[in-house]
């Protein structure tokens, strides 16, 4: 447990060591907090909504496996679990909810049918703790997607019933954004896809194409505090040959239609860098939604650790100066540990990623590249790996009076025995 003075003293030792590179460790502290991180409300009671109660998992493409007990039941317990991670973290946060979320009480109210009233006590939340709200359609876990396909579905009444579920969704977003004086991202997802090869490639991928057209043509909303987002990948569970929205068509349709592209860390071929992938898409797209994630074989969405993945996006980032283009939030759920553990590490770890980003020496290495010297450049960028990052993390950690190194573990366990054991 390092104390508050051990924390400084290593804290200026680290900081002249910085300053030799011709960083400044203040000047990065001081952004690292700034940058927002949206926190995925779904870690808290694994995936599974709170629309009905649900004995199975959320169907649809993703999967939180596990079985560690304390999981949320309702919001009250997701909104506790999720105060006392806020606890634990350093920096500003953002939370990101999912439209099976909402609270309406006794009364059935479908997707297509959701409005802002039923998600009242996430905003009341959201504005007393200062914390700016995110938000995603839910296009899964529901009989309108059993068929593996939702807003590509052949099925018109289908297809229709989630193209009112979307244009609900942003409306909610931008009651969001009204409510709390921050603009609101929100995220489309779907799980659409074939398990097998399908004997039509096209026809699904012009009716999503068709269908998204749908939602963004409700000029009512402001689509200045409802950002929307749109998210391909590679394969999903039951969509291992074919997804609907893949990378390529979510990068045409977001060009072409002016929207927000997201890149999640769990959604390429193993070997492919996401980090490679930014500038590629900035020399293009105006902005990025990142999703921090950590696939393990598949897209397993492994709780994020500071690994090179996520490294290498937030160094990008930094190098390429484009920490305004880009907007940062989570995405895994792991049901086998500590649900309020696996926030508090995957939030910090995300933040020091970025921290790390922002100490990165870029001048001295770009001066060595450009001066022919790739031999410097190379050596520079190894030393990186060494640099005393973590004792200019604890004390950004110190100045926003959160617990440094691991000593949040004690908090955890704390909670743990007053509050997460008790559930049934
Ligand atoms: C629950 C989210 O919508 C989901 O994780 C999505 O962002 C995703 O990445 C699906 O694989
Ligand atoms: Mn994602």
């Amino acid at each position: 447990m390092p104390s508050s003075k051990s924390i400084s003293a290593a804290y200026s030792l680290a900081r002249q060591r910085y300053a030799d590179l011709g960083v400044d460790t203040e000047a990065a502290i001081r952004a690292a907090l700034r940058i927002p991180v949206s926190l995925h409300c779904w870690q808290a009671d694994d995936v599974r909504g709170l629309e009905t109660p649900k004995d199975g998992i959320a169907g649809g493409g993703i999967m939180s496996t596990g079985g560690y007990p304390g999981r949320a039941r309702n919001g009250d317990e997701m909104r506790a679990d999720l105060d006392q991670v806020l606890k634990l973290l350093p920096g500003k946060q953002r939370l990101n909810l999912h439209a099976f979320y909402a609270e309406t009480g006794d009364q059935h109210v479908d997707r297509d049918e959701l409005e802002p009233q039923h998600f009242a006590r996430w905003l009341g939340w959201a504005k007393s703790r200062r914390v700016g709200l995110d938000f995603n359609p839910t296009y899964f876990a529901h009989e309108h997607a059993n068929s593996g396909y939702t807003l590509s579905s052949a099925d018109p009444a289908v297809r229709k019933f989630w193209i009112r579920h979307g244009k609900a969704c942003r409306h909610i977003a931008e009651s969001f954004a009204q409510n709390l004086g921050s603009p609101s991202v929100i995220n489309h997802w779907i799980p659409d896809g074939a398990k097998d090869c399908p004997a039509d490639r096209f026809g699904p991928r012009e009716r999503l194409a068709a269908a998204y057209d749908a939602i963004f043509a409700d000029k009512s909303v402001n689509r200045k505090l409802c950002v929307d987002a749109v998210e391909g990948k590679l394969f999903g569970l039951g969509s291992e040959e074919y997804v609907v929205g893949s990378q390529e068509f979510y990068s045409n349709y977001a060009l072409s239609r002016g929207l927000v592209l997201c890149l999640d860390l769990g959604h390429y071929h193993p070997t492919e860098s996401v980090a490679d992938k930014v500038s590629s898409h900035l020399a293009f797209h105006e902005k990025l939604l990142l999703h921090t994630s950590r696939p393990i074989r598949w897209d397993s969405d492994h709780v994020v650790i500071l690994d090179d993945a996520v490294r290498n996006l937030l160094l990008e980032i930094a190098r390429g100066d484009a920490w305004d283009r880009v907007y940062v939030a989570l995405d895994f759920f792991d049901a086998s540990i500590n649900r309020i553990a696996a926030y508090v590490t995957g939030t910090r770890a995300t933040r020091q990623a970025i921290l790390c980003g922002l100490l990165d020496p870029s001048a001295a290495i770009q001066a060595a590249d450009a001066a022919g010297k790739g031999h410097e450049r190379l050596a520079l960028m190894e030393l990186t790996r060494s640099l005393p990052w973590g004792a200019v993390w604890d004390e950004l950690c110190r100045r926003e009076d959160v617990p440094a190194g691991a000593d949040w573990l004690a908090d955890v366990a704390r909670y743990e025995r007053d509050v997460t054991s008790k559930r049934a």
